[in-house]
């Protein structure tokens, strides 16, 4: 389903420019050009997102008023203030009062196409993990070394207040690290904090970091900084990072104590740093996008958790888990994976690592339906997680051997089948041999007669 904007403005112009460039990006925009009429469209249906003009022309309220209306009526719904007189002070102004970034006119597409992508993220990223403090017991599965290293190292680092830096592919599992090594600490009853600064426009990332000071009788608008007083703030893709941000959190790690935006009142704050990326930060650095100092600070213990394709022997664990969790909570009914099944779970690369293997666990839950008793086949598995054998030329499942003698057909298949097993089971010689039902002897001969290897 598209995700609904509505756009406030009293110049018509600017709604259909606005609206136009958000349908061609495939969402769905309506359009208001007072504060009455869009109070009537919201309560029509909640939009996902609002623009909002700053200078109503012609409305019983002017933008911030009608901000005000809305932030007290549906606090959730990110709103982004259209601003004619684009300043610092304007947008300081909005955002005390709720709003989640601005827009100057005269309109950049690529900008607002941007910001409404990181506001809808934002959401998105906000109800999940909601979602998932409520649904996931934080507990990190998996026997494979990786696995048991990364659990030691948490155990070990988890009660000092050292700044960890967690290194990983999307969706490995850094997060989930970052909560155990917080749960590990004398901070546990504390908050956990996380701020994703790839979600948030640079602007918007001060203002969620530091907070903003207050205006005249307002109660002052707490960062994440403060937010975590006395427990832990995860930063999660630090690579992300605007360099003037960057100059600003290496001031905050020096000398203890930031200033709110727009104030010059110094808070200090006990908080320990654990942040997170998914780049190579030499490389970062090396390019001039990140500060050198800044990393050593922040990478005083370095932890590394591997994509899930280096770790295959973790996944009918992980499945079985999922499998669990998914029908605790959703009532779905358990399923049994059978063998060929989780062959193809297992020689999958995921690309989205655990994250995307948790969806697919889930659709398959979907879409198994009628009788709970039955078992899940390779067959019954979404398409894209591939055929039994993923690395058959032409990945069609076997059409074009047969346009071969079967003596060249059954050496294709062969030497893929085997090849695809041997990278299931991480390279491992001998439990390939266990599982394909051969002598491990036999296995290196027919190997090496197929040139696999
Ligand atoms: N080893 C694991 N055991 C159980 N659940 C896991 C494991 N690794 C990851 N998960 C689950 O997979 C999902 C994605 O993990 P997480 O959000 O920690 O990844 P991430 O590396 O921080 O991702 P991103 O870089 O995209 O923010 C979460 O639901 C998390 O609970």
């Amino acid at each position: 389903m598209a995700y609904d904007i509505l756009i406030v403005d009293d110049e018509a112009d600017i709604r259909d420019l606005v609206a136009g460039i958000l349908e061609d990006e495939g969402f769905s925009a309506r359009t208001a050009r007072d504060a009455d009429t869009a109070l009537a469209a919201i309560a029509t249906r909640r939009p996902n997102l609002i623009f909002l003009d700053i200078w109503l022309q012609g409305s019983r309220m002017d933008g911030l008023e009608l901000l005000d209306v809305i932030k007290a009526e549906h606090p959730d719904v990110p709103v982004v203030m259209i601003s004619g007189h684009g300043n610092i002070e304007t947008a300081v102004a909005a955002i005390k009062r709720g709003a989640y970034d601005f827009v100057e006119k005269p309109f950049n597409a690529d900008r607002l196409i941007l910001i409404t992508q990181r506001a809808l993220e934002t959401l998105r990223l906000r109800r999940e993990v909601r979602e998932l403090k409520q649904l996931t017991p934080h507990k990190l599965v998996g026997r494979s070394s990786a696995i048991q290293q990364l659990r030691a190292t948490i155990e070990r680092v988890g009660p000092t207040n050292s700044r960890i830096l967690i290194v990983g592919p999307s969706g490995s599992g850094k997060e989930l690290a970052a909560r155990m090594i917080h749960a590990a600490s004398v901070r546990a009853p504390g908050p956990f904090i996380v701020i994703n600064a790839a979600a948030i426009t640079p602007e918007r990332l001060e203002f969620e970091l530091f907070g903003v000071e207050p205006g005249e009788g307002r109660e002052p608008r707490r960062g994440a900084l403060e937010e975590a007083h006395g427990g832990t703030l995860f930063l999660d893709e630090i690579a992300d990072m605007p360099r003037e941000t960057q100059n600003r959190v290496l001031r905050v790690l020096v000398e203890q104590t930031f200033t709110r935006i727009g104030g010059t009142e110094k808070v200090s704050v006990d908080v320990r740093i654990i942040s997170s990326t998914g780049r190579h930060m030499e490389e970062e650095i090396a390019k001039g996008r990140f500060r050198e100092d800044l990393y050593h600070r922040l990478s005083v213990v370095p932890i590394r958790v591997p994509p899930l394709a280096d770790r295959r022997e973790d996944i009918p664990e992980l499945v079985d888990f999922f499998i669990d969790l998914i029908s605790q909570t959703t009532g779905l009914p358990r399923r049994r994976i059978a063998d060929d099944a989780m062959a193809v779970l297992q020689s999958h690369d995921w690309p989205g690592n655990v994250r995307q293997l948790r969806n697919n666990v889930e659709r398959v839950l979907i879409l198994a339906g009628g009788d709970p008793e039955a078992v899940v086949t390779a067959s019954m598995l979404p398409p894209d997680v591939g055929a039994l054998v993923p690395n058959l030329p032409n990945g069609n499942g076997g059409e074009h051997l047969m346009g071969l003698p079967l003596r060249e057909a059954r050496e294709v298949f062969e030497r893929e089948y085997l090849a695809a097993q041997i990278n299931r089971f991480g390279g491992n010689i001998s439990r390939t041999a266990e599982f394909v039902g051969m002598e491990r002897s036999a296995l290196h001969r027919k190997l090496k007669a197929l040139g696999v290897g």
